[in-house]
């Protein structure tokens, strides 16, 4: 659905040269919540809004929909920006207008007849939870409920693609989650591809089916989450499921499982059973992640690494990735 290829962006300002994007690439299959996650400044605004070339990459392909976004006339472009909804951390909502009067703007600007906007507005904001607030303004709103206008707003083009610039950022915990669930079911029941961009965990946790770690303009990892979490020294499960630093027990192998899609008391008891090892657990963080039970545990093992040869690669054996230290 989304298909970027090598893209390279450079900025450059009064003598000062930043590459925001270095040779970046990144697919995003139809149908699935794909969020991109690093710190500030690592360049992933500047990725999102290449998707719809609000910045255009100095080189590379961005292919969207079909659509080699490079290479649209200024008209094609603005067709196929209406098939690539946005939302943003602070709503960009119009003050002056009350919230029907935002989700009608885009569809003004288009020339849907009035009728017709009359009948999408409605059923928009019936969609995003809203349907009694229409005549209310955006300052009359919580910040939940502004990003729902958002949302409602980013929609009303049919677009099969949204893109997502911090859209939670600015909420509490408890707000977030219902419009990381809005999103959730927008992408269930429309098929709405969701490209988000993040510097939370709990948002990837929460929503993502893939994801993207992202640092000084480059791709550090990328792919589906239980395919990340399998990566041995996976960045992404180190982030997800934080443990403290390995203790120093001599005479005793340290190993760090990172599992999915699996319960961690069945690898422990296998030990027991099959190599009769009594595993002392010494952390563990559990989680369920895109709907399905994933973390990390840090199993103690009587004896060193290579005492430990044969049940460490029987674990390895059973796709879980390992971190082991003495
Ligand atoms: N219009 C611009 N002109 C010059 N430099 C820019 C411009 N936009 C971004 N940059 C620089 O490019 C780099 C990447 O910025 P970008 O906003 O894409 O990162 P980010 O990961 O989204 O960070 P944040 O979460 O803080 O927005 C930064 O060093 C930033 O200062």
């Amino acid at each position: 659905m989304i298909h970027i290829e090598n893209i390279r962006k450079v900025y450059r300002t009064r003598g000062r040269t930043v590459t925001a994007l270095d040779d970046v690439s990144l697919h995003v299959a139809p149908g699935e919540v794909y969020g991109v996650i690093g710190r500030s400044g690592a360049g992933k605004s500047t990725l999102l809004r290449s998707v719809n070339m609000l910045e255009r990459p100095d080189r590379g392909r961005v292919v969207v929909d079909g659509a080699d976004m490079l290479a649209l006339s200024e008209r094609d472009l603005r067709v196929a920006r209406q098939r690539t909804g946005m939302i943003h951390q602070h709503f960009g909502l119009l003050s002056s207008r009350d919230v029907a009067g935002n989700v009608a703007f885009p569809l003004e600007v288009t020339g849907t007849p009035a009728k017709e906007r009359r009948r999408k507005v409605a059923e928009l904001l019936d969609l995003v939870g809203l349907g009694d607030l229409g005549r209310a303004y955006p300052a009359q709103l919580s910040g939940g409920q502004k990003q729902r206008v958002g949302i409602a707003r980013a929609l009303a083009g049919s677009p099969s693609v949204l893109l997502s610039d911090e859209a939670t950022s600015a909420l509490d915990p408890e707000t977030t989650g219902s419009i990381l669930a809005l999103l959730r079911r927008l992408n269930r029941e429309l098929g709405l591809t969701v490209l988000l961009i993040t510097h939370e965990m709990d948002v990837v946790k929460q929503i993502c089916d893939s994801a993207a770690i992202m640092s000084n303009g480059r791709i550090t990892e990328s792919g589906s989450i239980p395919e990340l979490l399998a990566r041995p020294d996976s960045e992404l499960a180190r982030g997800l499921f934080p443990l403290p630093p390995p203790p120093v027990r001599p005479g005793t192998t340290i190993v760090d499982v990172t599992f999915t899609g699996t319960d961690p008391a069945r690898f422990v008891s296998a030990l027991a059973r099959t190599y009769a090892i009594d595993a002392d657990i010494l952390a563990g963080a559990v989680e369920d992640v895109a709907g399905s039970l994933a973390g990390r545990l840090r199993l103690g093992l009587p004896g060193s690494p290579d005492a430990n040869a044969a049940p460490l690669a029987h674990l390895r054996e059973h796709g879980l990735a390992l971190e082991v230290s003495a």
